[in-house]
């Protein structure tokens, strides 16, 4: 009693001292005893603080060589186990001996994956998955609940790939799991820790229950369906899992012909490990000759596989260029600033791979492809549409529907529909995992096309362009001959005082940055194309698009010949 009366007092004390700080956690903002961290930042305050940021990040990003832009992961995944059944006998007044009543346990929880437009990079995919176990059975027929399913969110364009038997990187499934601490056993031990495995005893029941030929008989039922269940496991081995998670599963719907007011159901995606059967309860069992089972089931381990994801963007045209060549603005002005990609005068400012769309209309003209219209750096756009909130030049504005009204006429007339990839900048020797390594470019070694971007207004773009080229010779061999066009850019800083002298200086350059790729570039079948440009101020993007659609098409004429669905036609088999 004395010990209570002390429990209750400490209670007391303790929601007094939570009273008292939330009262002072809710302090005024222009109290004194405000931390002055907490003060509200000014825009600038705030625009520098998240540059900072973003450099810190970038920094730290460099320092792991890029190894944190994930696009291959081995994932081991289990799901959950299944519950036990429960022994049990229903109690009731006047009724001494009631029937059996244990539960069986709830079936373990599957785990499924399913692509998510959202995600960029597999850095945010667990590698050891683990599904939620079904509950046990208890008394009074009450089964246990399944395990709820765990979704795993993968992004749009992963490649799914079980491991099959014989892989070094393959865990070992739940049967050779299970096995493997008795390896070494004999076989009338190993049959006693198969039992000890399995089922659940009354107390004190497990010597009687094992010289029953009841019990007999129902081990000689469950050792029969475990061999159907693992001769069901190694089917699956002959058929491995493999997805290509690049489409989004349709919307989540009802049935047909579901009631009205119905949930709709929730997309799963596609089951990569089921959880594990349940146990049986006591009345499982139960039969005229055994009315009093005194034994249940326990539930099975889930299934495990190990699962090798790798990440392949879906991407036509992949821009690849040194840091701060303005490929990001490159991106934003030929989606017409749809593409988020951040662009700032640092180096490695894009540190994932970014996929755009660029919609071609009938005229050549593109969705959002302004003549002269300005990309700045993202800060300062931002920079320039919070004055404009401030100074009230959206008071009168069309909302955003009225505004692309006049676009919606030129979307009609669209024709043609290509992705293309900004990365992040290549330099010397990201082959050793220098800068942000040359990881990503395995995102684009299923592209169609590869675009090279450089600065024109540098001083020696052929060397850049030289340096490019082999950093993709040295990534794989033979990816340099995908690219097909070298972006001259920032043309706008060359000659823009009208000087003749520096348009004579700046046509020279192109001169020979074109003769450089002509003589030191080009395999024996193609050269590549120049095309002199200006991202940030939108001129000149109507003959690359144009260009980019022409080798997009080529590629996928060439691709579809290649894999024909149909089997050539022979006429003299008529
Ligand atoms: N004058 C001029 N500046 C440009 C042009 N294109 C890009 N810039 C500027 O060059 C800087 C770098 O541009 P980004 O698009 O971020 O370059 P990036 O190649 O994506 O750089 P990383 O992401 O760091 O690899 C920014 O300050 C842009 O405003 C251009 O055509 N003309
Ligand atoms: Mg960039």
């Amino acid at each position: 009693m004395r010990k209570n009366i002390v429990t209750l007092d400490l209670r007391v004390v303790t929601s007094r001292f939570r009273l008292y700080s939330t009262v002072s956690s809710r302090a005024s903002p222009n109290s004194p005893r405000l931390n002055p961290k907490d003060r509200e930042l000014t825009p600038d305050e705030q625009e520098e603080k998240d540059a900072e940021f973003r450099k810190r990040k970038t920094e730290w990003k460099r320092r792991q060589g890029g190894e944190t832009f994930l696009d291959h992961l081995i994932m081991h995944v289990r799901a959950g186990r299944g519950g036990d059944g429960c022994v049990a006998f229903h109690r009731e007044k006047f009724k001494p001996h009631g029937p059996p009543s244990g539960g069986n346990g709830g079936r373990g929880g599957d785990v499924y994956i399913i692509p998510d437009p959202h995600l960029t990079t597999l850095s945010s995919v667990p590698s050891h998955v683990r599904g939620n176990a079904g509950c046990q059975g208890m008394g009074t027929w009450q089964h246990g609940r399944a395990g709820a399913p765990v979704v795993l969110r993968v992004p749009l364009g992963t490649v799914v790939r079980e491991l099959t038997r014989g892989d070094p990187r393959r865990t070992q499934d739940e049967w050779e799991a299970e096995e493997e601490p008795y390896v070494q056993l004999d076989k009338d031990e190993r049959r006693q820790r198969w039992r000890e495995r399995r089922w659940v005893h009354y107390p004190t029941y497990e010597d009687d229950n094992t010289g029953r030929s009841a019990f007999k008989q129902a081990e000689w039922d469950l050792w029969r369906s475990e061999r159907e269940m693992r001769a069901a496991r190694r089917q699956r081995d002959a058929a491995p899992l493999a997805l290509d998670l690049d489409h989004l599963p349709p919307d989540a719907t009802r049935a047909p012909d579901a009631p009205l007011g119905l949930p709709r159901v929730r997309q799963l995606g596609t089951l990569v490990a089921s959880g594990g059967a349940p146990g049986y309860g006591n009345p499982h069992f139960h039969s005229t000759t055994n009315p009093s089972p005194k034994f249940a089931t326990r539930g099975y381990e889930g299934e495990r596989v190990t699962l090798e994801l790798e990440l392949k963007l879906l991407a036509d045209v992949g821009l690849v260029g040194a840091p701060n060549a303005g490929k990001s603005t490159l991106l934003r002005a030929l989606t017409g600033g749809r593409a988020r990609s951040a662009v700032a005068e640092y180096a490695f400012t894009t540190l994932n791979p970014v996929v755009g769309v660029v919609r071609v209309a009938e005229d050549g003209s593109f969705v959002g492809g302004e003549d002269g219209a300005v990309y700045d750096e993202t800060n300062v756009e931002r920079q320039r549409e919070r004055e404009l909130m401030e100074s009230g030049a959206y008071a009168d504005a069309l909302t955003r529907n009225q505004g692309s009204l006049s676009q919606d006429s030129q979307e009609l007339l669209e024709t043609f529909r290509f992705t293309i990839a900004d990365n992040p900048g290549l330099i010397e020797d990201a082959s050793d995992n220098v800068g942000l390594g040359h990881s990503f470019l395995r995102s684009m070694e299923r592209s169609l096309a590869l675009v090279y971007v450089v600065d024109l207004s540098g001083p020696a773009p052929w060397d850049e362009l030289r340096m490019l080229q082999d950093e993709l010779e040295k990534y794989k061999p033979g990816m340099s001959a995908r690219a097909r066009m070298v972006i001259a850019n920032k043309a706008d800083l060359l000659g823009s005082d009208g000087d003749p002298e520096e348009v004579r200086l700046a046509r020279a350059k192109l001169v020979r940055l074109e003769e450089f790729v002509r003589t030191d570039m080009g395999n024996d079948d193609r050269v590549l194309d120049v095309v002199p440009t200006s991202a940030k101020y939108s001129q000149n993007l109507r003959s690359i698009v144009h260009k980019l659609q022409t080798y997009v098409e080529e590629a996928r004429l060439a691709s579809s010949r290649t894999q024909s669905p149909f089997p050539a036609f022979n006429i003299q088999q008529l």
